[in-house]
C-alpha cells in the first residue's frame, strides 16, 4: 500500500504543523541557558519555521550529567533487554502512526522530496528502529578455550554515555542508524543534530518519551558545532562519539578525542564514488537509469553519490544517450509535490557551493551532456560533465549535488586506477557481464561497499563505512554497528582450589 498522499494533502499537513524548538534534555523540552535562539527556515520557500533553543557548552554539561546519572543508575542500562527492546519497537510504532507529519516536517526542514521522506527517510526509520530492538535480546556472550582449568566469558557491556553529532542530509535516517544500536546496547545518549535540520530529531525525543524510554535516556541537545559540536567532542564524561559529516569535521573529532578522555570514536565520512561501466555491460537502459539514482537521488547530498561515471570507450556514447534520458526524467520542484524527484538544496551556502561547480564545469570547458542551471536561487538542475579528467576539482572535490562527471576509460585495469585515485573510499557500483571481472572489481577497490549491476545503499543488515579518509572507527547499520556500541569485557575465573601458600584446597 503506498503511504504517499497528495500535494494537497501535504500542504494540510504543513499548514497544521506544530514545530518543536527547544532542546530535549532529562525528558523534558527546555531553552537554552543563554536563553539565545536561532532561526530555521524552509529552504524552498524561505519561510520562517520557527526559532530553535541555541544552546552551549554549558547545555551540553547539563545533558551529559543527565546521560551519566541514567546511564550509572542502571535505568536503561541494566533494564532486561527484552523491557528495552519492548520501548523501542513501541518507538517505532509511534513513527508509524505520526509517519505523514514527521515525513512533512523532514521535508520543510531540508528540502528533500516528500516521496524521499515518506518512503526512505521515514520507513527506513521503522523499520531500523525495529532490527536494531529486535536484535538486543538475541545476542549471546562467549566464553574462551582457556582449558579445563579456568572459565573465560567474554562479555559485551554498554560503552556509557554516547555523543552523537548528525549531518542535515538525512535528518531522521543519520539519527535511527546512531540512536537504534546504541540504545539497544544499553547506552544513553546525547545527540547534537545539524543546526538546519533539528526539527524531526526532537520531536523523535518527544515520541521517545512517549513509549516509555527514561528520562536522561536520550537528550537532543540543538546549536551549532562550535557551541554543541565541540563541547560533546572535548567532554570528559563522554564515553564515545560518532559523528557523521564531513572529513574536516571528522578530522576535528579525532583531536578532540586525543586532547581529552581518549573517548572512542566513529566517524562516517565523506565520498566521491565511483561508477564503473565497462565494454560488456547489458542492458544498458537499466544501467543508465541506475547511473542516474547513484548521482541525483536526494539531490546528490549524499556521502554515497555515485558522482563519477568511469565509463569504458566502447560503450560510452550509447550509455550517455540513455543517461541523458533518464536524467532529463528526474522533476525537480516544490518539495512537498510528490511528482518530484528533487527538492531544494539544504541552504544558500550550500546551494551556493554546488553552483559554483556549474560554473567551474562549464569554464573548464567540460561537455555539458544535460543540465547545467540552478533555478529559483534554490535547485539545481542534475546536471552531467563529459570529458571530465580525474585530478579535476569536479572528479575528486565532494560537491554534494546533483553533479555527475563522466571520466572515459580504455581498459579494465585503467578503470579500477581511476576509481582508486581519490581520497575516499567509502561506496562504488561496478557493472559487467564478466562476473569474475565483477568480483575482481569488487576485490580491489578500496571502498566500504561494493554494488554490482545496480547501485544501492546496502539495509539494515550490511555494514556502512569507508575506507580510507571516508571513515573511522567502525561501520553504521548490521550487528557490527551494535558492537561498536558496546566494550568488550573478559572475566577469568580460575578453577582451581589453590590457597595462598599454592597448596590445593
Ligand atoms: N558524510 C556525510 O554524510 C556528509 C558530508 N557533508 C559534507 O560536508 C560539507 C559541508 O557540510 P557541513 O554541514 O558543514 O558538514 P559538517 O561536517 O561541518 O557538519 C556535520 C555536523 O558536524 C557539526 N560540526 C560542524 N563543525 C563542528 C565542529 N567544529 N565541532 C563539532 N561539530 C561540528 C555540524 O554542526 P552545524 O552544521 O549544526 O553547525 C553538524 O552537526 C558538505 O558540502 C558535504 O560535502 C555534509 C553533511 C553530511
Ligand atoms: C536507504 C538508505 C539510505 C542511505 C543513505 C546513506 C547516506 C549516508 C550519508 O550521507 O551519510
Amino acid at each position: 500500500m503506498s503511504n504517499i498522499l497528495t500535494l494537497q494533502e501535504y500542504e494540510a499537513i504543513a499548514a497544521s504543523l506544530t514545530f518543536p524548538s527547544m532542546s530535549f534534555i532529562d525528558g523534558a523540552f527546555r531553552p537554552a541557558k543563554s536563553g539565545k535562539t536561532f532561526a530555521t527556515t524552509n529552504p524552498a520557500t524561505g519561510q520562517h519555521l520557527t526559532d530553535i533553543a541555541a544552546c552551549g557548552p554549558e547545555d551540553v554539561d547539563f545533558a551529559v550529567a543527565k546521560a551519566r546519572q541514567a546511564f550509572d543508575d542502571g535505568r536503561w542500562s541494566k533494564l532486561h533487554p527484552n523491557e528495552r527492546k519492548e520501548i523501542l519497537i513501541n518507538l517505532s510504532k509511534l513513527v508509524k502512526r505520526n509517519r505523514h507529519e514527521l515525513a512533512v516536517m523532514e521535508s520543510l526542514d531540508s528540502g528533500k522530496p516528500i516521496s524521499d521522506c515518506e518512503n526512505i527517510d521515514v520507513d527506513e526509520f521503522i523499520h531500523l528502529m525495529n532490527w536494531h530492538a529486535e536484535l538486543g535480546d538475541k545476542i549471546y556472550d562467549q566464553t574462551a578455550p582457556v582449558g579445563p582449568d579456568a572459565v573465560s566469558m567474554i562479555v559485551r557491556e554498554p560503552v556509557g554515555v554516547v555523543g552523537a553529532v548528525l549531518p542535515w542530509n538525512f535528518p531522521l535516517l543519520m539519527l535511527v542508524w546512531k540512536i537504534a544500536p546504541a540504545l539497544a546496547a544499553g547506552c544513553t545518549m546525547v545527540v547534537k543534530p545539524a543546526a538546519q535540520t533539528s526539527l524531526t530529531a526532537l520531536r523523535i525525543a518527544e515520541l521517545a518519551a512517549e513509549a516509555g524510554l527514561p528520562k536522561g535516556v536520550l537528550n537532543i541537545v540543538t546549536g551549532s558545532g562550535a557551541e554543541v559540536g565541540e563541547p560533546i567532542g572535548l567532554h570528559q564524561d563522554v564515553d564515545m562519539v560518532t559523528f557523521t559529516g564531513s572529513t574536516s569535521t571528522g578530522r576535528r573529532f579525532l583531536r578532540y578525542s586525543a586532547d581529552s578522555n581518549m573517548k572512542k570514536v566513529v566517524l562516517e565520512l565523506g565520498g566521491k564514488n565511483p561508477c564503473i561501466v565497462l565494454d560488456d555491460a547489458e542492458d544498458i537502459d537499466y544501467v543508465a537509469q541506475q547511473v542516474c539514482a547513484a548521482a541525483f537521488w536526494n539531490m546528490g547530498e549524499n556521502c554515497s553519490a555515485g558522482s563519477r561515471l568511469i565509463v569504458q570507450s566502447g560503450i560510452k556514447d550509447k550509455l550517455l544517450e540513455r543517461v541523458k534520458v533518464h536524467a532529463r526524467s528526474w522533476k525537480v520542484g516544490n518539495p512537498l509535490d510528490p511528482q518530484n524527484a528533487l527538492g531544494a538544496m539544504v541552504d544558500k551556502g550550500h546551494f551556493s557551493k554546488v553552483e559554483s561547480y556549474l560554473t567551474k564545469g562549464k569554464e573548464a570547458g567540460y561537455t555539458l551532456v544535460t543540465g547545467g542551471e540552478s533555478i529559483d536561487g534554490t535547485y539545481i538542475q542534475p546536471t552531467i560533465f563529459d570529458g571530465v579528467q580525474n585530478s579535476d576539482e569536479l572528479a575528486q572535490d565532494e560537491i554534494f549535488g546533483p553533479i555527475l562527471s563522466v571520466i572515459t576509460v580504455n581498459s579494465f585495469d585503467e578503470a579500477l586506477s581511476v576509481a582508486n585515485d581519490t581520497d575516499y573510499g567509502l561506496a562504488a557500483s561496478v557493472f559487467t557481464a564478466n562476473t569474475k571481472k565483477a568480483l575482481r572489481a569488487a576485490q580491489a577497490i578500496k571502498a566500504g561497499t561494493v554494488t554490482v549491476n545496480c547501485f544501492g545503499e546496502g539495509d539494515a543488515t550490511t555494514p556502512f563505512g569507508g575506507y580510507k579518509q571516508s571513515g573511522f572507527g567502525g561501520r553504521d547499520n548490521s550487528i557490527h554497528a551494535h558492537d561498536q556500541y558496546t566494550e568488550l569485557k573478559t572475566i577469568w575465573i580460575d578453577l582451581n582450589d589453590t590457597t595462598v601458600d599454592g597448596s590445593i584446597d
